[in-house]
């Protein structure tokens, strides 16, 4: 046997079939042994009838060591693995886990079973993978976000889990992003600062009612998938959008924001929540049905040259090629010009219009109603936001449109609907470009002149155009301007992207050494 790539040999028989188990520092493998009695009346080893297994030790769930007593003792092929590739070996498996994580579960959100989902399907798993935890049950909303923001000891933990939907991950984001940057002395009311990037990465185990930043980072809304992501460690570097009006922070957002027909329809599902998930629908029906457009200017800053364009088809993946460029680039660029010297020399595009929607993805959006999502080759850590703008259109070209968010036709290929890959991108509605009619106000413009100027204004009198709200990841956003940057990278998940081939199949392998 060979010292370095095979360590251990042995036979174990589960459940009276035996298999040939072999472990080196990177990988456990097992093999069925054949009996084929009907044809030699002997055993036949290696024999591949029943096929062959293996797992990295990365992504072994737990270890147990057994005493003498144990079953491998039968076959007496195991020997004591000399310290040092023992060393190597507990390194492999137990490199960047977590030892004890603070959870915070909402009893409320999606279909109010996250409490349950917690303690039956995920509590098993962390307790068998020796991991600790400390677990808080909110009691009313933004309770996690100001726990995490004011109290919580964070140097105690490896990282923090959230059990609920879209929103109760934003608290848990905005709680550790703003903790982090008060601890660093950065001023989030500042557009132009440079974010601290978190440390401690953000577990999400899915109880909500759309789960869309658990569905684009894993590929699935299943709490024992999260709940493994979690134990091995993984990790997946997330973009984070801040949203400010003026010189105020409003908010960040890793997923969607929407003005228009997003923003119209979470306005009225709020009202609905105690429809639970099925609020969306009802409210999504109703907004596509009222057939509202807005006015206003969106002006952006285009990413560079090599970070592919939202209609190339280049998926964000696992290991993602484009986001682990962005990752060296950053590294690069670190002692060169401050990302505001470098964006002061861009220039802006700035595109006025009537608009059904405007979106912007900062990841592809997919969740159970999208499976593609919104921007489908979004990417989850580029540094940048897709935003796309559909033009007023008729109602079924509109509603062409939203079907394509649902089976694999382009939902850019209409004429009325244009997307741009951007960093920073502002929004300001129509009516607030009237600087005018506040002028005319200061002035003292008699009510017939200032009526007047309105009129030129608006060329239809008397009509005020009205305005949306801001979806922001599920919460509405208290303006309508809004200058919107994206800081690269900022946060970091316990997940590793959508892997094209399930890998979890074997992954459940509790062994005894
Ligand atoms: N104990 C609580 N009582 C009331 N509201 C809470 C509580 N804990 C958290 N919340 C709030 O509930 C809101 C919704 O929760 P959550 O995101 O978990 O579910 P959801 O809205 O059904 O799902 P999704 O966001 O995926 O659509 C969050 O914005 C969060 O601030
Ligand atoms: C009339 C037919 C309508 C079909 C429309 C299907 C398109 C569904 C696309 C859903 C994308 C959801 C993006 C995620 C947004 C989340 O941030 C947010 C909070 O959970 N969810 C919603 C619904 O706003
Ligand atoms: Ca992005």
């Amino acid at each position: 046997m060979e010292k370095q790539s095979r360590l251990l040999c042995s036979e174990l028989c589960v459940q009276r079939r035996l298999f040939e188990v072999t472990l080196n520092c990177t990988v456990l493998a097992w093999k069925d042994i054949q009996i084929d009695k009907k044809h030699t009346g002997r055993a036949i080893y290696g024999a591949v009838k029943a096929g062959s297994h293996c797992v990295p030790v990365c992504e072994i769930i737990a270890v147990q060591e057994k005493e003498d007593d144990s079953p491998c003792k039968d076959t007496g092929k195991w020997q004591k693995v000399p310290q040092s590739p023992a060393d190597s070996c507990q390194h492999a498996f137990t490199a960047n886990r977590p030892k004890y994580l603070l959870v915070y579960i909402n009893p409320y959100g999606g279909k109010q079973r996250g409490k349950q989902i917690y303690d039956h399907k995920v509590a098993p798993i962390f307790s068998r993978a020796s991991i600790s935890t400390d677990v808080i049950v909110t009691e009313h909303a933004n309770h996690a976000r100001d726990h995490l923001k004011m109290e919580a000891d964070l140097k105690k933990y490896d990282g923090v889990v959230c059990v609920g939907g879209d929103g109760m991950f934003s608290e848990i984001m905005h709680g550790l992003v703003s903790r982090t940057q008060q601890e660093a002395g950065v001023d989030d009311n500042s557009m132009e600062e440079t974010l601290m990037p978190c440390g401690l990465r953000i577990g999400i185990i899915p109880a909500g009612s759309t789960d869309c930043i658990c569905y684009a980072t894993v590929g699935s809304n299943d709490p024992v998938t999260s709940a493994l992501h979690i134990v091995v460690g993984d990790s997946q570097p997330m973009d984070v959008c801040s949203v400010h009006n003026e010189d105020h922070f409003l908010r960040y957002s890793v997923s969607l924001l929407g003005y228009g027909f997003y923003g119209d329809v979470l306005t009225d599902s709020e009202r609905k929540r105690w429809m639970g998930p099925a609020r969306y629908d009802i409210s999504g029906v109703k907004t596509f049905l009222s057939h509202r457009y807005y006015e206003g200017t969106v002006s952006f800053l285009p990413a560079e040259g090599n970070s592919g364009t939202p209609r190339d088809k280049m998926q964000c993946r696992s290991g993602c090629s484009i986001c682990q460029q962005t990752s060296s680039d950053k590294l690069v660029s670190k002692n060169e010009d401050s990302v505001s010297d470098a964006e002061c020399r861009d220039t802006w595009t700035v595109i006025r219009g009537k608009f059904l929607a405007i979106n912007a993805a900062s990841m592809s959006c997919a969740c159970p109603r999208s499976p593609k999502g919104l921007s489908p080759s979004a990417h989850l850590a580029d540094g940048t936001t897709d935003l796309i703008l559909v033009r007023k259109c008729s109602r079924l070209n509109f509603l062409r449109h939203l079907l394509r968010h649902t089976n694999k036709d382009d939902q850019f290929d209409h004429s009325f609907v244009e997307v741009y890959r951007v960093k920073q991108f502002r929004f300001t509605p129509r009516y607030q470009e009237c600087d005018s009619e506040v002028d005319l106000r200061e002035s003292g413009a008699t009510g017939k002149q200032f009526l007047s100027q309105i009129c030129r204004e608006h060329r239809a009198c008397g009509c005020m155009p009205s305005q949306s709200n801001w979806n922001c990841d599920g919460e509405i956003l208290p303006h309508t301007a809004i200058q919107v940057r994206v800081h690269s990278q900022l946060i970091k998940l316990f997940a590793r992207g959508i892997e094209e081939q399930p890998v979890f199949e074997d992954l459940y392998a509790h062994c005894a050494i």
